[in-house]
């Protein structure tokens, strides 16, 4: 029968909604745990002394029941806060090594700061709702971080 389908119209229904942005960063390959030698080593021409800068683009996901009244799993413009509190503010034009204090001591690989961005966001999102933090670091380097 047309329209008819495995769930009814009142079942819970589960989406996944996203928001885009760019930001833009220099820093620099270096890990602490690492000697000079073994940073240039691994890191290559990442570990230059005086870094490098990228324009990433990070894609944040909410997965969560769209709701019967509002017809949204959550207000999108409520995640864009969100992101403008937990990566804009904190992470856009910035030295990530220099002026960002979690990464004197973590090294800034875009799987860190996914973790980064996934720990602050976390905070300021309603309970559950955070399903994956995506970062484009160019257009060939992509990372996915849920939390695990
Ligand atoms: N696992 C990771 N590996 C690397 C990271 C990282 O964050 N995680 N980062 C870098 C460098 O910082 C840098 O991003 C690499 O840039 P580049 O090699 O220039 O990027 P592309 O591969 O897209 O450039 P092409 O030279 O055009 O291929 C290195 N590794
Ligand atoms: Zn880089």
């Amino acid at each position: 029968m047309a329209g008819s389908s495995a769930q009814s119209s009142t079942a819970e229904r589960i989406g996944y909604i996203s928001r885009i942005e760019s930001f833009s960063t220099c820093h620099r390959l270096h890990s602490i745990h690492l000697s000079d030698e073994e940073n240039k080593e691994v890191y290559g021409k990442c570990n230059n002394p005086n870094g490098h800068g990228h324009n990433y683009k990070v894609e944040v996901t909410v997965r969560g029941k769209i709701d019967a009244k509002t017809g949204m799993v959550m207000n999108l413009t409520d995640l864009k806060k969100c992101i403008e509190e937990v990566i804009m503010i904190p992470l856009d034009h910035k030295n990530l090594d220099k002026d960002v204090p979690y990464f004197t001591t973590v090294v800034s690989t875009t799987e860190n700061v996914a973790v980064y961005i996934w720990d602050n966001m976390v905070k300021v999102l309603p309970p559950g709702l955070l399903y994956e933090i995506k970062i484009h670091e160019t257009d060939k380097n992509v990372v996915v971080y849920r939390g695990e």
